[in-house]
């Protein structure tokens, strides 16, 4: 079939200089909804599941669904990816269900919360790499704890991220650090922090280099040019999705993510790997909220996740055009694991 992994997808993406954005999901709507985009844009996707949406979605129910993406649409290489592995055997678990890509976030301890030092980490996610790459998988590290530039303050959300508030040094990755961290531990691609944070509330203003450190990417890229990095919390929160919310009866407050433009600033120096999760959850509720506001006497389900899907296809062909990932699926024949377990051996 057309899975693929993360390190031969982005290995492409740096020869090719577009990213590829990461899109969780943790249902069959969400699935579709991304995989009906690549099909339209001819782009390779990158879909990941999160501790949260295994357990929602039940890990067989997720490989059943996986599989049936893939051969529904079997010219998309598609790479799954685990998305904040906390620990070795929930990136052997998953790698037993057909995942072809984990991420080891030894950024905070197995908590999810606490954040953690540079040995713990450098440690475990080593560990992992080794593991994952005798099956030809890859690995996702992190080094910098994610948060606000803002308020100082962890990311908490949905029990995930820190709690408290950290210092600077957390909150920006140390590039000298950075390089140290790829040698120790042999990660194929490298997730950073630099102000940004998970959920909608990632900024109360447009944000400009106090608050948002694109300089970090840059010079962590001019250190390590051949390392794939990767920006979490890099939802948009896109201004008419909270209206078409709030005018149907929600209640977002005035926020900020980050913006499409910084993201391309990023892909101009090693960014391949972009998370975007809040985007879509914004646009299916955007798209529920309005259907059933408009006719309160629909109960059937399909008749508001028809719509969803729709919304939230939109949102991931907007991103396959921004970052350059249309288009790409053409030029890609994906290698089986085998062959990338040999090329680790080597
Ligand atoms: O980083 C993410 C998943 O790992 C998602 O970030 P957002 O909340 O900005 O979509
Ligand atoms: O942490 C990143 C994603 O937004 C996943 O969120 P989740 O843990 O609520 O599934
Ligand atoms: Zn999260
Ligand atoms: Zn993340």
């Amino acid at each position: 079939m057309a899975m693929i992994t993360l390190r031969q997808l982005l290995d492409h993406a740096a020869e090719r200089g577009y990213a590829v954005p990461a899109f969780n999901i943790n249902n069959m709507e969400q699935g579709l909804a991304v995989m009906k985009a690549a099909a339209a844009t001819r782009s390779p996707v990158i879909l990941q599941a999160s501790r949260g949406a295994r357990s929602y979605a039940n890990d067989l129910v997720l490989a059943g669904l996986i599989d049936g993406l893939a051969r529904a649409y079997p010219e998309i290489p598609l790479c799954m990816h685990l998305d904040h592995g906390n620990g070795l055997a929930t990136c052997a678990t998953a790698i037993q269900n057909g995942f072809t890509s984990v991420m080891m976030d030894g950024s905070l301890m197995a908590d999810g919360k606490t954040p953690a030092d540079y040995d713990y980490n450098a440690d475990i996610t080593r560990r992992v790499t080794e593991m994952a790459h005798a099956c030809g998988v890859s690995v996702e590290g992190e080094l910098g704890v994610l948060g606000s530039l803002e308020t100082g303050m962890g990311e908490a959300e949905d029990g995930h991220g820190a709690t408290e508030k950290l210092s600077e040094d957390q909150l920006l990755t140390d590039p000298a650090e950075a390089e140290q961290f790829v040698k120790d531990t042999g990660v194929d691609a490298l997730a950073i922090a630099m102000g940004t944070s998970h959920g909608a509330y990632k900024f109360t203003r447009k944000p400009d280099g106090a608050i948002l450190a694109m300089h970090v990417i840059e010079e962590i890229h001019r250190r390590l040019p051949n390392t794939h990095l990767v920006m979490h919390g890099s939802s948009s929160v896109p201004e008419d999705l909270q209206q078409i919310i709030n005018n149907y009866g929600g209640d977002i407050r005035p926020t900020w993510g980050v913006p499409v433009e910084e993201i391309q600033r990023g892909i101009r120096s090693g960014v391949r790997k972009v998370n975007i999760d809040t985007d879509s959850r914004l646009a299916m509720t955007a798209a529920i909220r309005k259907t059933l506001m408009e006719d309160p006497t629909e109960f059937d389900p399909r008749k508001y996740l028809k719509p969803a899907m729709e919304m939230m296809s939109q949102v991931c062909k907007d991103r396959f055009e921004a970052f350059g990932t249309a288009g790409q699926a053409d030029h890609l024949t994906p290698l089986p694991l085998s062959a990338m377990a040999s090329r680790y051996a080597a």
